[in-house]
């Protein structure tokens, strides 16, 4: 009975002491000077859960905003994912921000992201990051986007006339998910196959899900599922990859086909070309960067133009103005299409307006001060676009949805960054634009259509998504 005494006391002070280092270790990240206000919450987690708590309620940008108003600063401290952080919270923080990429501050990814892509560690998928980036303007340039606009309607066209016609209900969310995953692997990897695209798409969704999970590597987690879904792709990409080198060299592929032909014959400033591990990532990094945001952006068009029948009659005169001076039967959309559909890219600015991204990361290269506070080094910096898309200084009744604030010279710099800023903006702006615009011209011109569910709640992973996908009734218009 003694021993059993003896041991209680000392697991409780092992305990005791093991939980005294954890908080000892945590509050000394906090005890610089001058640093934001804010709290560093619990130890080691901080408050991610309140941030999870608020996601899983539906508004996410709470957890933001609520800080922001409590503190009465543009920059808070909290600990998100056991990361002390800085959260930049209006347009200064984003020019800030958005000019110092790389001297001040530089791209931070959590290391369980290295698990889905193995080619990579820490600092590789930086530069693997970087390296798409070099290789992306060739293909999304403006004259590139130009080439790709019948390809994009072509698409959209056999996508409407396989999911959406001849159904009276249908889900939305996941029908948006198909279509842009299906126009990625046609441009990026001239697959057009369907059955090739659906056994691709179904892995590829557990990835990006993985992506964004709380970090748990154990058997049926997201990340464990992500993990094993990638090496499947791997698997698969590998084996095009193998086929496209092939074609290449026997001429009955184009080094200019596509991106992935790019991939294999672009070598860097030291002569050295991708070996297949970081083409098969880069190409599953960059379907996860292209996909997801413009899935769930098309999803939050279909809801506005349900619940707003004067925003959907702008955008279907507008479109329709555009499909009556084609001629009857395939004409396809062109540039010239696209530059008058005006209002349409209003309408997808204010989407992005209101549902912009998650907050994205980066990490201090040394210490810095922003607003007279201090940035120790190592601290993870957060920029939101929520915090300047919903405040009504910026945007007049932030919660209204008004697709006229974007006319004339439009919002204040730095004020409106759904695609962020600087060296870092995404590659893909112009190419999702193209794509929000072609989906939304084939949507309107063949339906109108009314909304299932009337409050659907916004989750986020970290794109905010819709809850139960946008159910919709369709009603397609009389020839
Ligand atoms: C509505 C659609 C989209 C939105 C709202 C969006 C938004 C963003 C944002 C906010 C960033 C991060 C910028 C930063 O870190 O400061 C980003 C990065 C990126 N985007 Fe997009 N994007 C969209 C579509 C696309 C598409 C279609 C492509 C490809 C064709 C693409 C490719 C990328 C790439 C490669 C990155 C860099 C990833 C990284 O740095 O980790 N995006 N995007």
């Amino acid at each position: 009975m003694q021993n059993f005494y003896l041991s209680l006391l000392f697991s409780v002070f092992f305990i005791t002491f093991f939980i005294s280092i954890i908080v000892h270790k945590h509050r000394s990240k906090f005890k610089h000077p001058n640093l934001p206000p804010g709290s560093s919450g619990l130890p080691y987690i901080g408050e991610t859960l309140e941030l999870l708590v608020t996601g899983c309620k539906g508004h996410p940008q709470k957890f933001f905003l609520d800080r922001k108003a409590k503190y009465a600063s543009e920059v808070f401290k909290t600990n998100l994912f056991c990361q002390p952080a800085a959260v930049f919270c209006g347009a200064a923080g984003n020019k800030f921000l958005f000019s110092n990429e790389n001297k001040v501050l530089k791209a931070w990814y959590p290391d369980f992201v290295c698990k889905i892509f193995p080619s990579s560690v820490q600092r590789s998928l930086i530069e693997q990051v970087d390296r798409l980036r070099t290789l992306l303007p060739e293909f999304l340039r403006p004259d590139a986007l130009k080439r790709y606009v019948g390809i994009f309607d072509t698409v959209a066209g056999r996508h409407f006339a396989s999911e959406w016609e001849n159904k009276d209900v249908v889900v939305v969310f996941p029908l948006t998910k198909s279509f842009t995953f299906g126009l990625a692997c046609s441009l990026f990897l001239s697959i057009e196959d369907p059955d090739h695209i659906a056994k691709l798409a179904s892995p590829f969704n557990l990835v990006v899900s993985g992506i964004f999970s709380i970090p748990i590597d154990l058997p049926g987690t997201p990340l464990n599922r992500a993990i094993k879904a990638s090496n499947f792709i791997r698997t698969e990409l590998f084996a095009i990859i193998k086929r496209r080198k092939k074609d290449l060299a026997e001429g009955k592929a184009s080094p200019k086909q596509d991106i992935l032909s790019h991939m294999l014959l672009a070598c860097d400033e030291k002569g050295s070309f991708m070996n297949e591990l970081n083409i098969a990532d880069t190409i599953l990094a960059l379907l996860a960067s292209a996909h997801e945001s413009t899935s769930a952006a098309c999803a939050f068009i279909v809801k506005y133009l349900a619940e707003l029948p004067h925003i959907y009659e702008g955008v279907y005169k507008e479109q329709m103005e555009i499909s009556e001076t084609k001629a009857p039967g395939d004409e396809l959309l062109n540039w010239n299409d696209i530059q008058k559909m005006g209002y349409s890219r209003n309408v997808i600015r204010e989407v992005l307006r209101l549902c912009p991204t998650f907050p994205n990361v980066r990490e201090a290269i040394h210490e810095f001060y922003f607003n007279g506070f201090l940035i120790p080094k190592g601290w993870k910096v957060y920029w939101n676009a929520n915090s300047t898309h919903r405040n009504p200084e910026y945007f007049p009744e932030p919660e209204r949805f008004d697709p006229s604030r974007f006319e004339g010279t439009g919002p204040a710099p730095y004020t409106f960054v759904p695609f962020g800023g600087g060296p870092m903006m995404c590659p893909g702006q112009g190419f999702a634009r193209l794509e929000m615009l072609v989906f939304m011209h084939n949507l309107v011109k063949r339906f109108k259509f009314d909304k299932f569910v009337a409050e659907e709640k916004i989750m986020f992973s970290p794109m905010p998504i819709p809850e139960k996908g946008v159910p919709i009734r369709l009603f397609p218009h009389r020839p």
